[in-house]
């Protein structure tokens, strides 16, 4: 992706696959959000492609949601004049089928499915956690849950693939832990997560896969516990060991346990999210990409 003569990111080549969470770091202006821009159709890659699902992704945010992918932003981007529950219920605008026309004359197949979109907006609520917040404004609710509500607004895509850049900004500690516990239950959704992140505790206790970026190129793409010792990454974007975790007392050991599985993306099952959410939402709420 270049932007007049620089060029943001270069041959990045980066499978992920279903159930797995893979971190992806480096220093600011690495490229990582301009490469979930591309991923996601923001921007048209000046060269390459996306592949998802064993097809091309038109650049085409619409169509990149409908196929199955949805994000976060870095800055919150909420509307912040809607209840929390509005706010998740438009981002299943892409999983919905009335048109205008029925819309503004409230014929029964809109009712029918704004009825089953407020529900299964409660239902990605509870999933975060916010459930006793659905009437709360996006604007009044604390930082932490604002951060949540745009999780749930993305879950309500019911994606395959879910992008978050930096969820845990400006958290706290607390905020940080329940992110991190809320990540490890998406994955076990079987979605997949690629996730933005400069805390490099939570990316190494997190993830099963590291990717580390540096001035738009792949450094290494590993598990944790290599990228965190490659001496390549904690000069280009850590700057000290002192920083890793590990080496103070309380930072949480690296799981390296859940290493990639073998199928990927292109592989994944069709209505494979549905067996799982199938207890939390209406037979037929979901539409497959
Ligand atoms: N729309 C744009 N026009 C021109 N240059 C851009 C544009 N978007 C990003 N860039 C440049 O591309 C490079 C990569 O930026 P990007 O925001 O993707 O980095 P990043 O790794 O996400 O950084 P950070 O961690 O600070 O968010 C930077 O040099 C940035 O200035």
């Amino acid at each position: 992706m270049q932007f007049g003569g620089l060029t943001a990111v270069n041959k990045v080549d980066l499978d992920i696959h279903p159930g797995e969470i893979v971190g992806l770091i480096g220093p600011n202006g690495a490229g990582k959000t301009t490469f979930f821009n591309c991923l996601t159709g923001m921007y048209q890659p000046t060269a390459g492609q996306v592949l998802f699902a064993g097809a091309v992704l038109p650049p085409q945010p619409r169509k990149v949601a409908v196929a199955g992918v949805a994000r976060t932003f870095q800055n919150i981007r909420l509307f912040h004049n809607m209840t929390a529950l509005e706010n998740v219920m438009v981002g299943r605008y892409a999983r919905t089928k009335t048109n205008a026309i029925e819309a503004i004359l409230r014929l029964p197949r809109h009712r029918r499915e704004e009825a089953e979109t407020r529900e299964v907006a409660q239902q990605w609520l509870d999933f975060v956690g916010l459930g006793d917040a659905a009437e709360s404004l996006s604007r009044n609710m604390p930082y932490g849950d604002q951060r949540r509500l745009e999780i749930a607004r993305a879950l309500a895509l019911e994606p395959k693939l879910l992008l978050l850049d930096e969820p845990t900004a400006g958290m706290n500690p607390q905020e940080t832990r329940e992110a991190e516990e809320l990540i490890t239950r998406i994955r076990g959704l079987g979605m997949a997560v690629l996730v933005i992140e400069h805390d490099m505790r939570f990316i190494f206790s997190l993830c099963d896969r590291v990717a580390c970026l540096v001035r738009g190129e792949v450094l290494i793409d590993d598990v944790p516990e290599v990228v965190q010792n490659d001496p390549r990454v904690i000069e280009a974007y850590i700057g000290s060991p002192v920083d890793m975790p590990g080496e103070q007392e309380e930072a949480p050991r690296p799981d390296v346990s859940t290493l990639a599985p073998s199928k990927p993306v292109l592989e994944f099952p069709p209505n494979a999210i549905n067996p799982i959410i199938g207890h939390r939402t209406k037979p037929g709420g979901r539409k497959d990409a």
